[in-house]
């Protein structure tokens, strides 16, 4: 079966970083919809919030009243050092305590929210077609899983209370110095639009490095990724060396651009801390001199410098969360997008397989025409017509690359056909349930894949319903229960990454007895290519032919002994049948492309 080799790469979707429009924000305030079910704690968080802020807000002023009670200038309520003292450990301790229930209550919300994002992207995952992964990397669907949803958690939790809390002190800031000296407000308000255009000229440039470097660094994920998958391919090739070079010129990319986006951002931060202190000291000057004219009093220019402190702080702040949201908007962009997909037409109300409809098995190809959608334009099946009654067993030859397994392919209807059609009794696949389908077509493929877990549990992958007596039963028809018992921990033994690994012969014919317990009424073999031990293989023919008994199958066989005993061969070449027939029709011509191939390929088989 063709298989996404090592080295193959998908066509590479774009990243950016979208801008902040009006449209983007809109769509990215869309993932809050699952922030609704927690809607009740996300308001007590974002009140705790508001508290929190406000009450720091307290701060400046209390501060501003002590140091007028200390000089013996205090005019308001408070004029008692000790009391305001102590209002000041009030306001530390509420916001303490503020804080305490703001992370607590935005934690639920973001954590659940984030799980039921990550349950969705994942049960998407699993009934999108193969063309969408076709198109991809894997590496950069699983990143859509893990860092695109953190990067919306950061934003649920940490950007969006930032947000509000700078957005706060700023408005709130504004609006007390007003209220303390219009004149010196507007004085120190006069710096601030220079600080804000050069902040925003430095974060349009840091955005687009940012952006570079996590595409450097996705790069060399990537690498990291296919090759540990396909370690074995590399120390096959000898080729440590090679990959580690090409990972290290990758890496050293990713660097140089990650040390340029640090020092733009040393750059940044240096500007607005030597732009903000030095507003701070121009406002000081002209504030004393207001001091000094009798204008305002000591105490209400110390809370206004602390006063400008915190807005100058808040509005560097509100840059640097600018680049934040931009960021959770592409991310939850990137999410949405993979939401929206369109899944396959599943039945998902059958639950269990016996729920299945079962079919005859009366397979008919009708002039079916094919090109996978990642390669339109090579035609890959042209005019395939053929026809499998129930119970029958069709045998597909041809060289590597005829087309076998898309024909395969084609009839668990992993992509449509594009000119003719294929029925299953009469039906059209494409008016068929795609669980039906599916439900009533065992496969053995060539390789097989077991997943981690037991052999029982790998077993039971065929019907997930079945009973142990039931597994037993399929394990001892596949030839498979003599040596799943000469294990020590018997059906129980893992298999697996961190279990047993299991020889070709005998993962085999744990996906016989897949297959078998599934009691599909059409069967796909996909014969292996390497031999087994002789032993081994008649096991597995065995088997197989247990297997194979009323049902209809369709082998991409590579053995002689195979081929003899099906009921029709086609044989496909370019994408094409160009014979047809049983073994004894199609040996006996001579020059015909069967009786060669015979002669090649399956003479030593
Ligand atoms: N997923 C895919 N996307 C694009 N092209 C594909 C895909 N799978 C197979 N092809 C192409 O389609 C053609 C037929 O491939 P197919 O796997 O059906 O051949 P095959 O007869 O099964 O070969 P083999 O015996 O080597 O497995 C080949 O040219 C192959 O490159």
């Amino acid at each position: 079966m063709a298989k996404r080799g090592f080295g193959q790469t998908g066509a590479q979707d774009g990243e950016e970083r979208k801008k902040i429009t009006k449209e983007s924000f809109q769509r990215g305030l869309r993932i809050f919809s699952y922030v609704l079910p927690y809607k009740f704690k996300f308001i007590v968080g974002l009140a705790f919030l508001l508290f929190s802020s406000l009450t720091f807000m307290a701060f400046p002023y209390l501060v501003g009243q002590l140091f007028d009670s200390a000089t013996g200038n205090s005019t308001g309520i408070l004029t008692n050092i000790n009391v305001i003292a102590m209002g000041l450990f009030g306001v530390i301790l509420l916001q303490g305590i503020f804080s305490f229930f703001r992370v607590y209550f935005f934690a639920q919300v973001s954590e659940n929210a984030v799980a039921d994002i990550r349950r969705d992207l994942y049960s998407k995952f699993m009934q999108l077609p193969i063309s969408f992964y076709e198109k991809r990397r894997v590496g950069e669907i699983t990143s859509r899983i893990t860092t695109d949803v953190a990067q919306v958690q950061d934003a649920m939790s940490i950007t969006l209370a930032e947000l509000f809390r700078q957005s706060t002190t700023l408005i709130v800031g504004v609006i007390i110095i007003m209220w303390t000296s219009i004149k010196l407000s507007l004085f120190m308000l006069a710096t601030f639009p220079v600080l804000i255009v050069l902040a925003m000229v430095f974060g349009r440039r840091i955005k687009t490095l940012s952006k570079k470097t996590q595409d450097e660094l996705a790069n060399t994920n990537v690498i990291v990724e296919e090759t540990l998958q396909a370690i074995n391919t590399v120390k096959a090739f000898t080729n440590e060396m090679f990959e580690v070079n090409r990972y290290r010129t990758t890496l050293a990319k990713a660097v140089k651009t990650a040390i340029t986006t640090a020092n733009y951002r040393g750059a940044f931060i240096s500007f607005i801390i030597i732009g903000l202190f030095g507003g701070i000291i121009l406002v000081i000057w002209y504030g004393a001199t207001l001091v000094a004219n009798g204008d305002i009093n000591q105490g209400d220019l110390v809370s206004f410098v602390l006063y400008t402190a915190f807005i100058g702080a808040s509005v560097g702040g509100l840059g640097e969360l600018y680049g934040k949201v931009q960021s959770a908007l592409g991310a939850t962009e990137r999410i949405l997008e993979i939401l929206q997909e369109q899944e396959e037409p599943t039945d998902k109300s059958l639950r269990a397989l016996s729920q299945v409809p079962r079919v005859q098995g009366n397979i008919t190809y009708q002039n079916v025409a094919f090109s996978y959608p990642t390669r339109p334009d090579i035609q890959v099946l042209k005019n395939i017509s053929f026809e499998a009654r129930a119970g029958e067993k069709v045998a597909v030859v041809g060289p590597s690359g005829a087309g076998k397994s898309t024909i395969i392919q084609l009839l668990m209807r992993f992509y449509d056909v594009q000119g003719g059609s294929i029925t299953v009794d009469g039906k059209d696949l494409r008016d068929m349930d795609l669980t039906t389908l599916r439900g009533n077509i065992g496969i053995v493929p060539q390789e097989v894949l077991l997943f981690g877990g037991s052999i029982k549990e790998n077993i039971a992958y065929g019907r997930p319903e079945a009973t142990e007596a039931e597994i037993i039963e399929a394990a001892k028809k596949a030839n498979a229960y003599n040596f799943i018992e000469s294990f020590p921990e018997g059906l129980d033994t893992l298999v697996g990454e961190r279990g047993i690994k299991l020889s070709g012969g005998q993962r085999q014919r744990v996906a016989i007895a897949r297959a078998i317990l599934k009691n599909p009424a059409i069967l796909i073999l996909d014969e292996a290519t390497s031999s087994l031990d002789s032993e081994s293989e008649q096991l597995v023919q065995q088997a197989m032919d247990v297997l194979m008994r009323d049902r209809t199958t369709i082998i991409i066989a590579h053995r002689l002994a195979t081929i003899r005993k099906a009921d029709k061969i086609l044989v496909i070449d370019g994408g094409e049948i160009v014979e047809e027939g049983s073994h004894e029709q199609l040996s006996t011509n001579d020059n015909g492309i069967y009786a060669n191939l015979l002669r090649l390929q399956f003479e030593l088989s």
